[in-house]
Formats: C-alpha cells, sequence, structure tokens
C-alpha cells in the first residue's frame, strides 16, 4: 500500500501538533515535513510534547516544497499565512487540505480557480469535527422555516480571527434557505459600538473570546412563541481529527477545491 505523503503546516501549533498525533495512529499516512516558525532544521521527535518522527522542520514553504515529494499539505496556521502556504501547495501540485480559517471570499474563489485550472483536488474545511459540519446543516433546514436567527460563538482567548469560520460558514449555508430579513427594530440604535454582533445578510453574530473554551456554537432560531437552539461544542481538538483524515482521503480522488466538508459527507451539491 502506498502511503499518502504529508506536510503539517503550523505543526508545533495547538491544532497542528494534534494533526501529528492522529497521523502517527494511521498506517497509511505517513509525515514528509512541518513547517513552522520555531524548530527549523530539528526532527519532529526532537521537539517535546510532538510524536516520535524523523521528518523535520522548515520554515518556509517554498523550501520545504521543493525539498520534499508530498501529496497533501495540511495548514493550521493563521489567515494570512495559510493563504500564502494554500497557493504554494496547488503551485507545487501538492493537495492543500486547509482547517485554517479568517479567509476572504475572493481568496477562497482565487484558489477554487487556481485547482480548477490544474483540476488539483483541495479541501478548504471552517470547521472539520463531524457534529459542527451536522449542526451547520440543520441551522441550514431550520432557516427555511425561520428567518429570525442569531448565531453566538464561544472560543478561547487565543483565536485571532472573528466571527470564527464555522459562523462565517453557518451564515453562508443559512442565507441559501432563509428568506432575506433585516431583524430587530427599525429604530433600535447601539449606545455602545457593537452592542448588536456583526450584521451579516440582516442576521447576527457575536462573537465570545474566554480562557478555557475550545470552540463552541449556538445557532438560536425563533418564531412566534417558540425557541429552537441548535448547538455545538468541541470539547478537545481531538474532535476535528476525524474530519482531516476523511478530507485527506477524499481529496486524493478531487479534481478541484472543495469548500466546506459537507460536500465530501453527503450528497447535496
Ligand atoms: N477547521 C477546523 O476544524 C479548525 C480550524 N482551526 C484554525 O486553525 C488555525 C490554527 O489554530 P491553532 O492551532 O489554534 O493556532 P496556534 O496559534 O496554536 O497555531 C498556529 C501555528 O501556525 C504557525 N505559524 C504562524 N505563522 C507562521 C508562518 N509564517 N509560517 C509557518 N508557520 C506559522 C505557528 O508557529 P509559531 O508558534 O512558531 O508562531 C503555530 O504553530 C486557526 O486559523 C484556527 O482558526 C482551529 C481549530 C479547528
Ligand atoms: O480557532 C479555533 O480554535 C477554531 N477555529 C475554527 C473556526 O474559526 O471556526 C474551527 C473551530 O471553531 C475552532
Amino acid at each position: 500500500m502506498e502511503k499518502i505523503k504529508v506536510v503539517v503546516a503550523g505543526a508545533s501549533g495547538k491544532m497542528g501538533s494534534e494533526a501529528l498525533h492522529m497521523i502517527k495512529k494511521h498506517d497509511d499516512l505517513t509525515l514528509v515535513a512541518c513547517v513552522d516558525l520555531q524548530h527549523t532544521g530539528q526532527k519532529v521527535s526532537e521537539v517535546a510534547g510532538l510524536p516520535d518522527f524523523d521528518a523535520v522542520f522548515y520554515d518556509d514553504i517554498e523550501v520545504c516544497l521543493t525539498d520534499v515529494e508530498a501529496d497533501v499539505l495540511i495548514d493550521l496556521t493563521s489567515p494570512k499565512v495559510g493563504y500564502k502556504h494554500t497557493a504554494a501547495a496547488i503551485k507545487h501540485g501538492v493537495r492543500p487540505v486547509v482547517g485554517t480559517t479568517g479567509f476572504t471570499k475572493e481568496e477562497i474563489d482565487t484558489l477554487s480557480a487556481q485547482c480548477s485550472e490544474q483540476k488539483l483536488g483541495a479541501v478548504i474545511a471552517p470547521n472539520f469535527a463531524m457534529g459542527a459540519v451536522l449542526m451547520m446543516q440543520f441551522s441550514k433546514m431550520a432557516a427555511k422555516y425561520f428567518p429570525d436567527v442569531e448565531i453566538i460563538e464561544k472560543h478561547h482567548d487565543q483565536k485571532l480571527d472573528a466571527p470564527s469560520g464555522t459562523a462565517v460558514k453557518t451564515a453562508e449555508l443559512i442565507q441559501e434557505t432563509r428568506k432575506q430579513k433585516t431583524q430587530g427594530h427599525p429604530d433600535e440604535h447601539e449606545t455602545i459600538d457593537g452592542a448588536r454582533g456583526a450584521d451579516y445578510d440582516g442576521m447576527r453574530i457575536h462573537s465570545v473570546r474566554l480562557p478555557g473554551l475550545v470552540a463552541h456554537q449556538e445557532v438560536i432560531f425563533a418564531g412566534p412563541g417558540e425557541n429552537l437552539t441548535i448547538k455545538h461544542d468541541s470539547l478537545h481538538r481531538e474532535s476535528f481529527m476525524s474530519g482531516i483524515k476523511f478530507a485527506i482521503d477524499h481529496v486524493m480522488g478531487l479534481d478541484k477545491l472543495v469548500y466546506g466538508l459537507e460536500h465530501l459527507m453527503m450528497d447535496n451539491d
């Protein structure tokens, strides 16, 4: 069996290190390199807390992808860095599996066009937790009947982007079925800026950042005399790993970029 050769960018971060442990558990995956700003030239096995791999750390994606032969790049970095890494992977014919959030729609469209041109598979998923993907799909279903909806996402206080990628994706999916509506009182005004949260097509997104949280979201729908809350909690970053493995397996057979794991999990294109 030919193993899938994987590079992990952001490998010593919270998600990247979890991804290394996931790779270690799967015989059909092999780690060929890591990209990060620290540990350049060191073996993964030499870094405290990381699993026993001989693959080495690079601090530059171009050098890395020129040096090693890879099938897949897992990117778990930050918005600007992740975009640069994904574009570099596509240029090198390496399939990106991107968990990094905070890409703009224009950036996703550009990467998508590059993949289509090269007939190269790629997956960008704002959330790899299967339960979160279902939470988003259930929200899309509910929005057809409940146009009044607010999204509350809660994350750890080290998160760089707000709203979360999951909240943005949820709002995009809700927009597909929700009858457009500007919510709240027509004369409402904020006495403190931002009190009503971010406005996405007339619905509101609220971002909470607190130490100790991992990743949590509630989507609250309301109609006359009733509430429906759809809620998902990631209690540990292990929750994202089965989705990353699922994406790696599928990306090998794709010839375009897929944005959102739902396109691979269910036949709803
Ligand atoms: N799709 C999903 O299911 C999930 C997505 N995420 C997303 O994943 C991303 C990472 O999250 P998290 O692990 O919590 O963040 P961390 O801050 O813990 O990790 C980020 C990593 O990126 C590295 N990095 C930063 N700049 C560069 C650079 N210029 N070149 C190479 N590496 C760099 C950091 O290295 P250094 O420490 O050396 O600076 C660090 O290892 C975020 O965008 C987050 O939103 C998170 C959870 C789930
Ligand atoms: O930064 C995080 O932690 C997470 N980021 C993703 C997002 O922005 O939605 C996925 C998950 O919520 C965890």
